[in-house]
């Protein structure tokens, strides 16, 4: 990442517990300890003035709900910049640019630091996204009572493809999405289970043999569950061959 100390995840939340938690365990927080990552969180509320320490107020115009201020939101994002160099502010929203894998490819090969701010409530002031914020970005078409789940989404998907945080367990260039199609099925031991068994060719130790079995695993699970995948990448000759032969199959 081209950061002495790891690329840096700072996550502006009224709850740090529930990022601390998601930065202690598995890869995430194995790639913390072997600092290829530095994950930190500020807490909101530690930016506010008044004796309530009030971080939301209602919205002008009326209408349900609250809306954060933007007072501590400014505060508390100048005190992330200032923690790390360059940095590129994210707003967690609905609203935003559609999160995808192409996406945490794009983070995770620019390595720049990652401050996430994560509304609660209605959402936050519109000042602080026109004064602080680099990009808005979604993890979905759905609302979610904090953008604390999207930040962690975004951390996660990123950092895995980071060198050295998956080792030799796996590897992130055969993951499902990478050419648009979806990962090959898996099978591990017992070799029958609930009458079940492995297709043969995986025990045959034929790597080529494999290698062609899991593309056209590949290529028909993406045929089925998402096709809309295919657009986005024209079928290879072994391919349309694949799927011709399949049909033919299907059709018999
Ligand atoms: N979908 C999403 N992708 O990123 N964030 C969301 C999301 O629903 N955010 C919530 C909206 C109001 C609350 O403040 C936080």
């Amino acid at each position: 990442t081209g950061i002495p100390n790891g690329m840096g995840f700072t996550v502006l939340t009224l709850f740090p517990e529930l990022i601390t938690s998601f930065f202690n365990h598995g890869i995430i927080g194995r790639a913390m300890e072997k600092k290829l990552i530095v994950g930190d969180t500020i807490n909101i509320r530690d930016f506010t003035l008044d004796r309530h320490k009030s971080v939301d107020d209602k919205p002008y115009g009326g209408g349900c709900g609250m809306v954060m201020t933007p007072e501590p939101l400014f505060r508390a994002i100048d005190e992330a910049r200032s923690r790390r160099g360059n940095a590129r502010v994210l707003l967690m929203s609905p609203q935003g640019k559609p999160f995808d894998q192409s996406r945490a490819r794009e983070f995770a090969a620019a390595g720049e630091n990652l401050i996430f701010v994560c509304g609660r409530y209605e959402g936050i002031d519109e000042r602080v996204y026109h004064g602080e914020v680099d990009e808005e970005i979604s993890i979905g078409d759905y609302v979610m009572t904090g953008g604390e789940l999207a930040a962690m989404v975004i951390v996660d998907a990123v950092t895995r493809l980071l060198p050295g945080v998956l080792g030799g367990e796996s590897s992130a260039e055969l993951d499902s999405f990478e050419n648009h199609r979806l990962e090959h099925a898996h099978y591990t031991r017992p070799f029958e289970f609930e009458g079940m068994t492995v297709p043969e060719v995986l025990l045959s130790g034929n790597h080529g043999e494999i290698e062609k079995w899991r593309r056209s695993s590949s290529l028909k699970r993406t045929f089925i569950k998402r096709p809309d995948l295919f657009h986005k990448e024209t079928l290879s000759a072994e391919e349309k061959a694949c799927l011709k032969i399949w049909c033919r199959e299907l059709e018999a």
